[in-house]
């Protein structure tokens, strides 16, 4: 480590040390945070593979390509589809196997639901089907032919709900770096594009194009088209449900209203000139949501207010960046508009650290509540309740024949008003124990998965470290007793009862579940620090964010559309003028909508204590 670096580490340790970042006034917060993205930034980025793309004409990509190609300046492949998925660490060296603890123990005295537990007000449903709408624009693990198959130990097998499961493996490509012996290929396109709603490869595209002005395939009733089999045609159908999919047909929408704004203004644009600039736009606009509206409301602090508006706007604000442009550095004026894009030396890839952060499966429910927004009794802005629906019913082609029954409309304000699960032990979806997966084409599988021992199983299989060696990688405070991890003393029995007094066989997810939680933040802060690399990489490095963020790749109209929506709430409102005013109270659409605006503070964010 550079001696710059190593005191930078030791102020960040000592501040951790008092576990106080959080609690400092919101610049000297932020300050904090700015420290240790440097550091990640520097110690926490490892390449996975050789890239070997080729040099060629930035000038004739000035586009986003169907398979995520020519992005980066100067290589062509780097962030395509099929790319290795990167690490943020080295592989976990842990002695313990891939059984120990058995996972379905894991899941079945840890993880399993016992009563659901939800967000409170901070988190709804549009939120949680929101990650999953990015998870799937990111990432998804290549599978192997082979299957295994996981039996439940007879101690336990009595109380679950399959009392084995098979799957496929992840697959593993050799490579030949000295840390590394293999690497996993993405799927998807890891750059943040779209690629949920466009496709990851040209098929893809094809299939949602309607090759007229530009627009993407949507239903007359606003919803997604279907195939004969009754699969929604999308750029990622996989284990879709009905509040995924409503997000994609919302987005949909919005590409297709850029689309017709350009038309206006720039009549001479053909079909595929139309298409392009639109996927730009829309891309940019849910990277934007993402970055100050989602996030702000995942980790509802004023010091992350202006961490993630730092991101996109800089510390010195909107204003000023809409006035002069991006004329200083990333601090002052933003990652969105840097002159270039900025890699810290490593080849963008998303990775596999990254994906078992964000396994938030606890974050669905049992049952969607449908509200009923035809009453005129509702002077409140609280739509009764109609019915519940099971979960299970809204996955699949049986979600999609019910979203089409329940209607755009009636489904985004039920999401609007129902708050998801917490992330924490006990919440996983007990539906989800015997789920049936879908493969890449969205037809079901044959063989159903418990997928709370799954997911233990794939961060282990995939040499994910455990819990505390985790922390340590992330330059974190490991834990040495559970009571370092939770006050909670049933959490703390159960752990024992699962892992005896070894915290260094602690599980990743357990760990990240069972953490207590920052004051405001619904994730726990050891996923956040990863988080605060990956969220700013996935601007800094696309070139689309930075060098090519201008007028000239967007249309000066474009580019203004962009700037003009800041939250998702912009966009709902563009697409349906009265919902929000008819049934929301609070400030974001990914608030429970009935719950109260932020409350007006009259002393500027920068110079706020803390939350
Ligand atoms: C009804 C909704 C959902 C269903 C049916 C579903 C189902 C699945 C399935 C079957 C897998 C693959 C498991 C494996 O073989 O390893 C998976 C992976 C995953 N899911 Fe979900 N999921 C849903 C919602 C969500 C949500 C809300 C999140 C929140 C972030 C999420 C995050 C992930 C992640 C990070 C992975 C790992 C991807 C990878 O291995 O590359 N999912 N999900």
């Amino acid at each position: 480590m550079a001696l710059v670096d190593a005191i930078l580490f030791c102020a960040v340790h000592l501040v951790d040390k008092l576990d106080a970042w959080h609690r400092l006034p919101v610049i000297i917060g932020a300050a904090y945070l700015g420290i240790r993205r440097h550091l990640h930034q520097r110690y926490n980025l490892l390449p996975v593979g050789k890239i070997n793309g080729q040099r060629y004409n930035t000038e004739e990509f000035g586009y986003r390509t169907a398979d995520g190609k020519c992005n980066h300046p100067s290589d062509d492949t780097i962030g395509s589809q099929g790319t290795f998925l990167g690490r943020n660490m080295p592989p976990s060296t842990s002695p313990y196997g891939l059984l120990e603890p058995h996972p379905t123990v894991v899941a079945s005295k840890l993880l399993a639901r016992k009563k659901f537990i939800d967000n409170g007000k901070q988190f709804n449903m549009i939120a949680c089907s929101w990650i999953q709408f990015m998870i799937h624009d990111w990432v998804d693990h290549l599978e192997d032919t082979e299957q295994i198959e996981i039996r439940a130990p007879e101690e336990i097998s009595s109380g679950c709900p399959l009392k084995s499961f098979k799957f496929f493996k992840t697959k593993k490509v050799s490579i030949d770096l000295c840390h590394l012996k293999n690497g996993s290929p993405n799927t998807r396109t890891p750059w943040w594009d779209g690629s949920v709603i466009y496709g990851n490869d040209k098929e893809g595209m094809r299939r949602v194009r309607t090759f007229k002005d530009g627009k993407l395939k949507i239903s007359e009733d606003g919803l997604l088209q279907h195939n004969e089999k009754g699969i929604p045609i999308s750029g990622d159908v996989r284990n879709c449900w009905a509040g995924f999919s409503l997000l994609q047909a919302l987005f949909v929408k919005e590409h297709n209203a850029v689309c017709d704004m350009l038309k206006v203004y720039y009549p001479d644009l053909d079909d595929e000139q139309l298409f392009r600039h639109a996927r730009l736009v829309t891309a940019a606009v849910i990277a934007k949501i993402h970055t100050i509206d989602w996030t702000v409301e995942l980790l509802k602090t004023d010091t992350l207010q202006v961490g993630m508006r730092v991101n996109w706007y800089g510390l010195l604000g909107k204003k000023f960046k809409e006035l002069l442009g991006h004329i200083l550095g990333s601090i002052l004026s933003g990652l969105v508009g840097l002159k270039k894009p900025k890699d810290h030396g490593v080849p963008y890839s998303l990775t596999e650290e990254f994906v078992s952060t964000y396994r938030m499966h606890s974050l669905l429910p049992e049952t969607l509540v449908l509200r009923d927004i035809t009453s005129s009794t509702s002077e409140d802005k609280h739509p009764p309740i109609l019915h519940e629906v099971p979960m299970r019913e809204l996955v699949g082609i049986e979600g999609e024949r019910k979203l089409s029954t329940i209607g755009m409309e009636q489904m985004l304000v039920s999401l609007g008003h129902q708050s998801c699960g917490a992330l924490t032990l006990w919440n996983y979806p007990s539906w989800m124990r015997n789920l049936v997966a879908h493969d890449i084409n969205g037809e079901d599988r044959p063989d159903p998965v418990d997928m709370a021992s799954l997911e233990i199983y794939r961060d282990r299989e995939r040499e994910v470290p455990r819990y505390n060696e985790f922390r340590r990688n992330l330059m974190m405070i490991p834990i040495s007793k559970w009571g370092d991890l939770t006050d909670d003393e049933e959490v703390i029995k159960a752990l024992y009862d699962v892992y005896g007094d070894d915290v260094e066989k602690l599980d990743l997810q357990v760990g990240l579940m069972a953490e207590k939680k920052i004051k405001g933040f619904a994730i726990s802060e050891t996923a956040f620090f990863l988080f605060l690399l990956i969220a700013s990489r996935r601007l800094e490095a696309d070139r689309f964010f930075t060098s090519s963020f201008n007028s000239k790749t967007y249309t000066e109209k474009g580019l203004e559309w962009v700037n003009k929506t800041e939250t998702l709430k912009d966009v709902i409102d563009r697409h349906f003028p009265e919902m929000t005013r008819k049934w929301m109270t609070c400030s974001s659409a990914f608030s429970v909508w009935d719950s109260m605006p932020n409350p007006v503070n009259y002393i500027p964010l920068y110079l706020r204590l803390s939350t």
